[in-house]
């Protein structure tokens, strides 16, 4: 094996310290904690154990978190409900509603409720057209933690090759519009594209966002290459990305291990952007290199 593992837990360990040093910041000047609203709805154990954490990161940042489980059968209509009243609530600033939601909900008509200035994962179509047109909104959790990590291991990332693959609304599209917004040259690749291999040999950055486990083989990968694992398959073998990581580390310059990877940066990015709301909301200025 010749790459840097790059570990995701350490950096979402120095952000979250990062941030809960300006939270203390935030409430001395505003006179109250950020806050977090989690919405779960039924008990599915890997939405709980995510659910739990974000509750203790968020309490552990120094802000309030609201938690608010709701019965796997509860309708559509008490769901949003739920929604519109934490809309109203002046000390939620963030308001998240844990994905995949049951069969009976439409997940568009839950997530589009979400006031955009409180949508904290950034999943409303109002951010998605922000982030695309280059206002400042709320960026999907998962892609901006990615960026985070190229950027402290690459630097700047002005003009290399970055091929992301997959092209979901909360992962591949926004890591496009990140990569893009960074000066890369992005290709996005996905379950139709032709010769994946060699498309993905051309690249510099590698983000594989397909939920497939070990799709991405090692031979593929440019010599030197960054790679991005976005992927969390549980296995037989226990929980793998969607890159064969053995094959990967021994032809890449850096590569994101599954666990300890992308994953933790997750929480901590949703933290970062629910300090951004309270101050944004509070009109109080932050600093943004530090975040
Ligand atoms: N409303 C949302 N729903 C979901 C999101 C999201 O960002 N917003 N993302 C995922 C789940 N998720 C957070 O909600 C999440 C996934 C993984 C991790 C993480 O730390 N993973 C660890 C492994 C943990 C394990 O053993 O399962 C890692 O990769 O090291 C944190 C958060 C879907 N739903
Ligand atoms: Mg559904």
């Amino acid at each position: 094996m010749s790459a840097t593992i790059i570990d995701g837990k350490a950096a979402a360990a120095a952000l979250r310290e990062r941030i809960r040093l300006q939270t203390e910041g935030f409430v001395a000047r505003a006179g109250r904690k950020p806050g977090l609203a989690v919405v779960l709805v039924g008990e599915d154990p890997a939405s709980s154990v995510y659910v739990r954490s974000k509750g203790k990161a968020t309490i552990a940042a120094g802000m309030a978190s609201f938690e608010h489980k709701l019965p796997i059968d509860v309708s559509q209509d008490e769901l949003i409900a739920l929604v519109d009243s934490l809309n109203a609530d002046e000390a939620v600033d963030g308001i998240l509603v844990q994905l995949p939601l049951p069969k009976h909900i439409d997940e568009q008509a839950v997530t589009t409720r979400i006031d955009p200035d409180k949508d904290v994962d950034g999943f409303h179509p109002v951010n998605a057209g922000r982030l695309a047109t280059g206002l400042n909104g709320f960026v999907p959790c998962t892609p901006y933690g990615c960026i985070m990590l190229l950027k402290e291991q690459l630097g700047d990332l002005t003009g290399l090759d970055a091929v992301v693959i997959g092209r979901s609304n909360i992962v591949g599209k926004p890591m496009a519009q990140l990569l893009l917004k960074e000066s890369c040259t992005v290709t996005v690749a996905h379950s139709r594209t032709r010769d994946l291999a060699s498309v993905v040999h051309r690249a510099d950055i590698v983000v594989a966002a397909v939920g497939v486990p070990h799709m991405v083989k090692g031979e593929w990968i440019k010599p030197g290459a960054t790679v991005i694992d976005v992927g969390i398959n549980r296995t037989e073998d226990g929980l793998v990305g969607d890159v064969d990581f053995a094959g990967a580390a021994s032809v890449a310059g850096a590569i994101t291990p599954v666990p300890g990877g992308v994953g933790p940066m997750t929480i901590a990015v949703l933290l970062r952007n629910t300090l951004i709301s309270a101050h944004r909301r509070a009109g109080v200025a932050y600093d943004k290199d530090a975040l």
